[in-house]
């Protein structure tokens, strides 16, 4: 079985790669980073460190890698016979992959027409099927029918904590022990692709959403509030009392909204939310902040890990969710210079003000209940730690 998955970054070589390789696919990453493309190409081979409370090493073998920008034609024969692809890239970088996607599609379709998986590996809302519809732009009448017959496009939540790092061994990747991988079934084309340790689902809806609105939502709170506290890490910004109460608070609005919208069992889910803030404590693991803070435009969509359970929680409860809240206001006065959405919303925010923002990237109607609070908030904390 041949898989080739598009970055090979920190989730792509730490949790996806690894997994695919244990299930017998021969993995072909396809990246834009040189250096990584050219060490994956000599070695063949790269370790993955699981820093638990003992550090126990994995070597991923049997592996190869391409450059999606200087060997695009090798990227499309690798598509054409594949079995599997995927993606762990980044939603920004989606449309950007669709065009070779589609052209290694084109070309599959001219020498056979076995089913094909596609799973995007990304912290969104129906990734897959976003990828998809950029794909689809890129196709032919005929490779758009071909499209709806064999390839199967599957929604996935995955989740491993992949911290930044540098290592002398630039392959190398520590990763967290805890991981899972559900991916919908709704649209296999035949059998489910076989993958190890993942978790196959008739709906993905509930999946999704605890873990973008448990994992992605409490660890936004620990970032963006541990950076207005000047911390560097999530671990360090865990340690502050008033920031984990915050965290917590923030799990419990939105666990209220998961229990109330999909039937999880209310005990069950305060167990994942103690189990996702362990995690966040992991003293193996030191996460950087910007990289958890990273994308702030992004984060603040409404269908994302703050804006969306807010929301869903005023709709079932009549009442503003204080912890939720603080997330956003902190959210807006991230303002690290090297991260171009940050740079760009504090433009938006002396242009129009803290609403204009809310309104145009939240989607939110600037009579809301949560803009006024989120305004207040705001104008409280950037009083507070104005530096
Ligand atoms: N790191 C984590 O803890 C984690 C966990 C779960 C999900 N995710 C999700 O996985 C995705 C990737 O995150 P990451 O942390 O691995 O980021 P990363 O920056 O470490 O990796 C992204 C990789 O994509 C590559 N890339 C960029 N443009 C490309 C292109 N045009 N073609 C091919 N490759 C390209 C980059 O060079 C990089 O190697 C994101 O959607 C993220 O939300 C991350
Ligand atoms: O990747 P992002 O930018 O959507 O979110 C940053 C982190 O919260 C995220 O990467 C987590 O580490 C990951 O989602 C854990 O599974």
């Amino acid at each position: 079985m041949r898989a080739v998955h598009f970055g090979a970054g920190n989730i792509g070589r730490g949790f996806i790669g690894s997994l695919l390789a244990a299930s017998g696919y021969d993995v072909v990453f396809v990246d834009v980073n040189e250096q990584i493309v050219r060490l994956l190409k000599e070695q063949g081979e790269y370790r993955v460190i699981i820093a638990g409370e003992r550090q126990e090493e994995q070597w991923v073998r049997g592996v190869s890698a391409l450059n999606s920008q200087t060997e695009r034609d090798d990227v499309i024969e690798a598509i054409a016979s594949a079995d599997l692809v995927t993606t762990a890239v980044g939603p920004h970088i989606l449309p950007v992959i669709a065009p070779v996607i589609a052209a290694g599609l084109e070309r599959r379709f001219t020498v056979h027409q076995k089913p094909l998986h596609v799973i995007a590996c990304e912290n969104m809302i129906g990734g897959t099927e976003t990828l998809k519809q950029h794909v689809v732009t890129h196709l032919s009448e005929a490779g758009r029918q071909l499209v709806e017959e064999c390839v199967g496009f599957l929604n996935c939540a995955v989740d491993r904590i992949v911290p930044n790092q540098t290592n002398d061994d630039p392959l190398a990747v520590t990763v967290e022990p805890f991981f899972e991988w559900a991916i919908e079934t709704k649209n296999t084309i035949g059998a489910v692709p076989p993958i190890q340790g993942a978790h196959f689902v008739a709906d993905l809806g509930p999946y999704i959403e605890r873990k973008l609105f448990t994992v992605n939502t409490g660890h936004a709170l620990a970032a963006y509030l541990g950076y207005q506290k000047q911390y560097r890490t999530v671990q360090e910004a865990m340690k502050d009392s008033g920031i984990r109460e915050s965290v917590e608070q923030a799990l419990r609005e939105s666990g209220a909204v998961l229990v109330k919208k999909h039937g999880w069992d209310e005990q069950e889910h305060r167990s994942y939310i103690e189990t996702t803030i362990g995690r966040f404590t992991n003293p193996s693991l030191s996460d950087d902040i910007v990289r958890v803070a990273r994308s702030p435009i992004r984060k603040l969509g409404p269908n994302d890990r703050l804006v969306a359970p807010a929301v869903q929680y005023y709709t079932l409860f009549e009442r503003v969710p204080s912890g939720l809240v603080k997330g956003i206001a902190a959210l807006l006065l991230f303002d690290e210079t090297g991260d171009a959405e940050a740079t760009a919303l504090q433009k938006t925010i002396e242009q129009s003000g803290v609403e204009g923002a809310l309104v145009q990237y939240a989607g939110l109607d600037n009579s809301h209940p949560l803009v006024v609070a989120v305004k207040e908030e705001y104008a409280q904390m950037k009083q507070m730690y104005s530096r």
